[in-house]
């Protein structure tokens, strides 16, 4: 039973909502089965030890210590850490044109939600910036797409300012309930106006929390304590969690139409921009209260200042803003029945001493290809999988390389489908590594681009090639997670025409043997060879003697010959001699393979 599905292009980042969160298990942290996990980082193809994932990276300085910029403060321990490994460039403020300068120079890049990173910081990294951490976990302030153009990784720090941002969140729930800012400014302005800031009580009323995730939990768990009512909107988020925590899910509609309260604490996504407007304001019962600890540009900024004027909203209470600070004469910020702060949901001793660890190690382990728990733009695969799909991870590349390099010049691929045959089911058996691996050693042997696990599909849309997968359910234990992989590339010729199966694409097919990958069959001719060093195939007609004779020629080169196998039609018939070699032959002692009488086609592939 096959099930075909053509490839989704899109790594898409954390925070731009997926059909479904455990499509995407590298987004919504706590949610994930991955949170507190380390991650295994790899860099080209070189397999270390790890507890849970995994994400390709070529990022090692070999021998030199790599440079990492830090553009925003960061807490000591984090710097500490860094300096331990790292030459550290710590330059705050720095304008745009500083900061594309400094790039260039960079092997990492620490940010806060104070610095923009932007697609023209990785065009002027040319190709050295390898990771962008940001010290939070906001990263709207992150090109992600051009990070993963450019196969950057990305890491937050995800977890260390939860708390911070929901204690803040509290703080300013009941400060703007019992005016405490204004009233605050009005003592101090010599005045005692105990009638103006009359305020309003929080138990029994009703509280929406936008946004499940770490922030909005514990803000409900809070807002549960102080007696509240507590409801969320989140279209992503799982309704035993929120039942866990005594939270009922609820519509958009109906969140904005039935609270006293409103806390915002979702991502600020392309779906989420402004999704706070004069249409949701209209819907909202009149005389809400809203906070946002979560990113200005939920809210437009406009209709929030029209809201609060009609009485609709009767106070807000904000830590972000849509531009960060916000203008000096910003109505919003001057109307009196909003209390702000300059964003400090984050600001706690303990949070940014957590952030600046976390992030550091994620750095750090990025660099060294070492552990790390928090990339944003690259899909990762639990370490027990990878130590089952290690040897698959060499094969796919190998597959790829090979298909390739049988392509004629001239052919312009665009269409390729990779098969795999296994007797797992899908939902246990994870290919996204494997394809990124068969698009490396599609597109690597012809053109000058590194490709890893970041860039990888975004390379193949670049190239306009498709790559379609399709699973092949066998019978049997699933014992392996794999039985072989095939790679087809579909219309074009090739330089090898045995190659071209019965039903006209290049086809390659490979299975893991004694934990090696193995050639096992090129278009309808099965093969066995371990795929090691380099390969020359030859289609002759089959007769004794043949090893004989291509041995010789190798051997008066010098080349060294790892292995000679031939698979054959039928007795006398065409046969494919695979042969293995250390070296690279002269073009001379080639010819000479193919002069041999019953050699009707030969080819040397690069592994
Ligand atoms: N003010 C601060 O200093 C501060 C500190 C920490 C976090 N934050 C911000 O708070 C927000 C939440 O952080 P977090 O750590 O809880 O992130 P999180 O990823 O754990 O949670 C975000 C939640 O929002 C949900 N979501 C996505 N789209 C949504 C939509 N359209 N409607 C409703 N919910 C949606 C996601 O499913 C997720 O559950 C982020 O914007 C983050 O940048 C701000
Ligand atoms: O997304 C975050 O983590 C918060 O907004 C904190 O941002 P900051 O690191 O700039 O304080």
């Amino acid at each position: 039973m096959a099930a075909a599905s053509s490839f989704n292009f899109n790594f898409a980042p954390n925070y731009h909502p997926p059909p479904s969160p455990s499509s995407l298990p590298w987004r919504n942290w706590s949610s994930s089965p991955f949170a507190s996990a380390h991650f295994l980082l790899r860099r080209r193809g070189e397999r270390r030890a790890g507890s849970k994932c995994f994400v390709v990276l070529a990022a090692m300085m070999d021998g030199a210590k790599p440079t990492v910029l830090v553009a925003d403060k960061l807490g000591e321990a984090g710097l500490d850490l860094l300096r331990k490994f790292a030459n550290l460039d710590c330059s705050y403020n720095l304008s745009v044109e500083e900061l594309c300068t400094k790039i260039s120079l960079c092997d990492a890049l620490i940010v806060r939600s104070g610095t923009r990173v932007t697609r023209e910081v990785f065009e002027r990294s040319g190709g050295r910036l390898k990771v962008v951490g940001r010290a939070g976990v906001g990263i709207d302030n992150v090109d992600l797409a051009a990070a993963t153009e450019h196969g950057c990784l990305v890491v937050n720090a995800p977890t260390a300012n939860t708390i911070a941002a929901a204690e803040h969140g509290i703080a300013l729930l009941t400060a703007m309930a019992r005016n405490i800012a204004q009233a605050n400014a009005s003592v101090k302005a010599g005045k005692w106006e105990r009638s103006k800031y009359i305020g309003v009580s929080l138990v029994g009323k009703t509280l929406a929390v936008m946004g499940f995730g770490k922030v909005g939990s514990e803000v409900a768990r809070r807002a549960k304590g102080l007696g509240m009512q507590v409801i969320a909107h989140d279209p992503y988020a799982p309704a035993d969690r929120a039942r866990a925590v005594g939270v009922e899910l609820v519509t958009f509609e109906e969140a904005i139409s039935t609270a006293d309260f409103i806390s915002l604490h979702m991502p600020l996504t392309p779906a989420t921009l402004k999704m706070f407007n004069d249409d949701s304001f209209s819907k909202m019962k009149k005389g809400v209260r809203i906070v946002n600890v979560a990113r200005g540009g939920v809210i437009d900024e406009d209709a929030l200042v029209r809201a609060l004027d009609s009485g609709i909203v009767a106070q807000a209470a904000l830590d972000v803003f849509t531009e960060e600070p916000p203008p000096k004469e910003s109505r919003l910020v001057l109307h009196e029945n909003v209390t702000v702060t300059p964003h400090l949901g984050a600001s706690t001793t303990e949070a940014q001493e957590g952030v600046a660890l976390e992030v550091a190690e994620a750095v750090v382990g990025a660099l060294r290809g070492d552990l790390s728990s928090t990339a944003v733009n690259a899909p990762m695969v639990p370490a027990e999988v990878l130590s089952e799909l290690a040897p698959f991870v060499t094969l796919a590349e190998k597959l790829g390389r090979l298909a390739v390099q049988l392509v004629a010049g001239g052919s312009g691929i665009q269409s390729v489908k990779v098969t795999y045959a296994s007797a797992r089911g899908p939902d246990d058996l994870d290919t996204r590594l494997l394809r990124a691996m068969i698009t490396k050693g599609l597109i690597e042997p012809i053109s000058s681009v590194f490709v890893n696990l970041v860039n990888a599909d975004f390379n193949a849309k670049q190239r306009g090639l498709r790559i379609t997968e399709e699973r092949l359910l066998l019978d049997g234990s699933p014992g392996n997670p794999l039985e072989f992989i095939q790679v087809q590339i579909a219309n074009v010729e090739s330089k090898f025409a045995a190659a071209i199966s019965d039903s006209g694409e290049i086809k390659v097919e490979g299975r893991v043997k004694g934990g090696k990958p193995h050639l096992t069959k090129v278009g309808s001719f099965g093969v066995d060879v371990s795929l090691e060093g380099s390969i020359i195939l030859c289609r002759q007609v089959d007769q004794p003697g043949m090893i004989g004779k291509v041995g010789s020629i190798l051997g008066e080169e010098n080349v060294n010959v790892s292995f000679m196998s031939v698979g054959r039609t039928a007795p006398q018939k065409q046969a494919i001699m695979t042969i293995g070699v250390d070296e690279q032959p002269s073009k001379e002692a080639l010819n000479k393979i193919g002069a041999i009488t019953a050699v009707e086609e030969f080819v040397f592939l690069k592994l």
